[in-house]
């Protein structure tokens, strides 16, 4: 009986626990849960990459680079440094004014030496939970019986709307460009001339290498609501890596991207591609014949939701590309007169016409694309057969099969997938600038003698200039590097932008990541130096040239990290920087701030620029054109790291004006932007114009070309906004013969109220090999050395502000129609490049 009671009182006595529990129950709880996910996410991680073991250069025994390290830097490299440890010396840092920088997993460079990525792995799988979560891919069709199939309407007014052609083409060497400007002039007359007149707006050309892929593949460029777009793509094909490689991995990537529609092309009117391939080297498509021009279809095809208006056309360039290109243009013509016509794209399937193509696309995507009623009958009559129905999508095609009714329609939601695409295995790496390549070719013409497969070193005309006696570059004034001890060289050639001032884009590599065969630091080293060397040897005979100044040409002094390209995107950047300083070679080294976790990690060099070529992040997009979509968080986290690493070496900001593109109204901006990393130096220049087709086609003419008083005047406004701001920066010297100014900080470099902006590279030296101690101090240990340690002599009198910066000591020649008789001393605005 007493048993009954207690049993009658237990919930009673259950409730008295939970209240007087329930707190700790829940958390307990929560913990449990917390931990089964993490669990489950860690088991889920992909397999984690084994690499040779590191030493991280604040622990001296190389176990520390232990299970659940990042290891900065590359392999076995004294200058690694494990993730704590980088953290632990930010937060050191914090004290002096420093800011903490939050590195993203994702910026982390994959060939980075890692020795364990578990950590950052989790943190990457847990946010791309979260994002899922915020935003699930949901993907709305409807679909439409088979037999009741109309001609495919593409949501076109023929009374009302307007079709605008866009031709798209890329072109390495000249070839695809001459064709697409013949292919516009003649459609151009067609269209003058069709009876589809009135619906045809004049066709654009747009060269791939020029434009924003967002602007126009991941939906179609927004216009009035009654002008529909109908894109022509022609493309050539290269089995090398090549901008065309990094527009099919666009695609790829817009495709696949969960954030974005499947088929987000599908407002397109239609689309249609070709190719141009040569027989005589890739004979059938089996060998690669038009292979990229066949790739850049299908996955239009899915973009668009298969709106191929015509299909693909190939052509050889040493045989039938003419007579091709102009069978396949009189198709385009009849699909844009249908369209016209208001018909559509014809009957069958949406826009191919060709099951059998179609078929083709499927096995390659089968999983992948859901648009088409086809597909999805097709893939339910497959798992019939197999006796299963596993998703929503294949009970869709079963309702649809057995109505008859064209009216009946079905709203299907495509979240739930059951079948993955298969994956790929990854592409085998593949040489940057191989020597049969276009851009090897031009580089070559342009005076580079590429080194390896990825690397370059050119003469600077500057060089040349002081082997004759006629004056160094601005290095010279404002630091004291003479011009003819200077190498001129970049270990990568490729960058992660399109900067609309750099050399010819079309053949200039472009990538996010570093997928190239790698080169080792040593075979770079020798190269750049044996070309360099050779390069100043071929000057011996040059009229004018100084025998004392060729005989000290013959010892490098100074490596300018700079060129094309983006040195540091190289993984193994600190071997090649440590060679160099063990030769006593000085280093600047220019990056494009778009790395972050490389330029964390970067060893010091003497002199650390970063390129600032505009204020803020609408201009950032229009003029360097940056291949990375958070081109702006890696560009501000890099200004946090450089502030950071002030203490440690000389920094500096590189300004590259463009009139019209990042001078007005952004000295405002300019001035946030040295608040922020707070930089040793501030160089001003005025933009090279390379005269190029293709600075052209970026929009750059020499009207972009900003004066020197232009260039004078913005210096002098950003000074005083600086002022204005309690900063401490003053105008310090200036090479009006390159354009160039500088501003720098007078707390740091002046002395006894004289600008002392040179460096005693002898000294840097030194404390890089420990020969002197240096004055960087933390908790009252010296750590290292800071960039006061190596200032050199006062900046000369004739390099200082307001006396132009000409060594008297050199002869200075003009050019014709130049000169002090000529322009009364007006500086001559030939611009250098560097
Ligand atoms: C390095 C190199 C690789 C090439 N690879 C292929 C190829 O894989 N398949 C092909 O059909 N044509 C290939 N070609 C031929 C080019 O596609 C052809 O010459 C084309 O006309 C070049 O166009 P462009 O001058 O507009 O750059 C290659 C050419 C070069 C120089
Ligand atoms: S960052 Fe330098 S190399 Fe890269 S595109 Fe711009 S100018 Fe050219």
């Amino acid at each position: 009986m007493a048993f009954i009671d207690s049993l009658g009182a237990l919930p009673e006595q259950l409730l008295s626990i939970w209240h007087t529990y329930r707190l700790p129950l829940v958390l307990l709880t929560l913990a449990i849960a917390l931990h089964i996910c993490l669990r489950r996410i860690r088991s889920r991680s992909p397999p984690l990459k084994t690499l040779p073991e590191v030493k991280c250069v604040n622990h001296d025994h190389p176990g520390h680079a232990k299970e659940g390290y990042t290891m900065y830097g590359s392999v076995a490299e004294e200058f690694s440094m494990c993730f704590d440890c980088l953290y632990a010396a930010q937060i050191e840092k914090l004290g002096g004014g420093d800011v903490m920088v939050e590195m993203k997993p994702e910026w982390l460079p994959e060939n980075t030496t890692v020795t364990n990525l578990e950590s950052v792995a989790v943190v990457k799988e847990e946010r791309a939970v979260e994002k899922v979560k915020k935003a699930p891919r949901r993907v709305k069709g409807t679909k439409v019986s088979r037999r009741a199939r109309k001609p495919v309407d593409v949501g076109f007014d023929h009374a009302r709307d307007k079709i605008q052609p866009l031709v798209f083409f890329q072109s390495l060497s000249g070839t695809t460009e001459r064709y697409a400007m013949e292919f516009l002039a003649i459609f151009n007359d067609w269209s003058q001339g069709s009876e589809c007149t009135k619906s045809l707006l004049d066709p654009q050309l747009h060269d791939l290498s020029y434009i924003e892929y967002d602007d126009y593949f991941i939906s179609p460029p927004k216009a009035s609501p009654n002008t529909k777009y109908f894109y022509v793509i022609l493309v050539p094909t290269y089995n090398i890596d090549t901008v065309l490689s990094t527009f099919l991995e666009n695609l790829s990537e817009t495709h696949n991207d969960f954030r974005i529609d499947t088929a987000p092309l599908s407002g397109l009117l239609g689309y249609s591609v070709f190719g141009f391939g040569d027989k005589e080297g890739w004979p059938t498509e089996e060998e690669g014949f038009c292979s990229q021009a066949k790739e850049v279809d299908r996955w239009m095809a899915r973009l668009t939701g298969r709106k191929r208006a015509f299909p693909l056309g190939v052509g050889d360039v040493k045989s039938n590309a003419q007579q091709r290109l102009d069978e396949w243009r009189f198709g385009v013509q009849e699909a844009l007169e249908e369209i016209a016509r208001g018909r559509g794209l014809g009957e069958g399937v949406p826009g191919s016409g060709d099951p059998a193509e179609s078929d083709e696309e499927e096995e390659v995507d089968e999983s992948e694309d859901s648009s088409s009623g086809d597909q999805s009958s097709k893939r339910t009559e497959r798992k019939k057969k197999a006796g299963r129905v596993d998703d929503l999508e294949d009970l869709g095609g079963m309702v649809n099969s057995t109505n008859t009714s064209t009216d009946f329609v079905i709203p299907i939601d495509f979240t739930t997938y059951s079948s993955k695409p298969k994956p790929k295995p990854a592409p085998a790496p593949k040489e940057m600038v191989p020597v049969s390549s276009p851009t090897h070719t031009a580089l070559t013409k342009q005076g580079y003698t590429i080194v390896g497969s990825h690397s370059g070193v050119k003469i600077c005309r500057w060089t040349k200039s002081a082997l004759r006696g006629r004056g160094s570059c601005y290095k010279y004034s404002f630091y004291g590097i003479a011009s003819h001890l200077c190498m001129e060289a970049t270990p990568s050639l490729s960058c992660s932008n399109k900067c609309v001032f750099c050399w010819r884009h079309g053949t200039n590599p472009v990538g996010t990541t570093w997928r190239w065969i790698t080169d080792s630091p040593e075979t770079i080293f020798n190269g750049i130096t044996q070309g360099h060397y050779k390069k100043i040897k071929m000057l011996k005979g040059v009229p004018g040239v100084r025998a004392e100044r060729f005989a000290e040409a013959m010892r490098i002094r100074h490596c300018a990290l700079s060129l094309v390209g983006e040195p540091i995107f190289y993984p193994h950047i600190n071997e090649l920087l440590t060679l160099l300083h063990k030769e006593r070679i000085s280093t600047f080294l220019v990056c494009n701030a778009q790395h972050p976790a490389q330029l964390q990690s970067l060893i010091p060099v003497t002199q650390l620029y970063v390129s600032i070529d505009a204020s803020n992040k609408a201009s950032l997009k229009a003029i360097d054109r940056p291949l990375h979509r958070d081109f702006w968080e890696r560009f501000t986290t890099c200004l946090d790291i450089l502030r950071n690493r002030r203490s440690e070496q000389r920094t500096v900001f590189r300004l590259t004006l463009v009139k019209g593109f990042n001078m007005a109204d952004e000295v405002r901006g300019y001035a946030d932007l040295v608040e922020r990393a707070l930089p040793g130096f501030v160089e001003v220049k005025g933009v090279t114009y390379c005269g190029t087709s293709d600075s052209k086609s970026a929009g750059l003419t020499m009207q972009n070309v900003p004066f020197y008083e232009e260039v004078a005047e913005f210096v002098r406004a950003l000074s005083d906004e600086l002022v204005s701001r309690g900063l401490p920066y003053g105008i310090a010297a200036e090479h009006a013969h390159s354009c160039c100014v500088m501003l720098a900080d007078e707390t740091r470099f002046k002395r006894d109220g004289k600008w002392a902006t040179r460096i005693d590279f002898e000294k840097f030296h030194d404390l890089t090999e420990g020969k002197v101690e240096g004055t960087r101090m933390v908790d009252g240990k010296v750590v290292g050395w800071r960039p006061e340690d190596y200032i050199g002599n006062d900046t000369p009198e004739w390099a200082l502000w307001g006396n132009g910066g000409f060594d008297p000591r050199d002869q200075r020649v003009y050019r014709k129609g130049k000169g002090p008789k000529a322009e009364e001393e007006k500086p001559e605005v030939r611009l250098v490049e560097i």
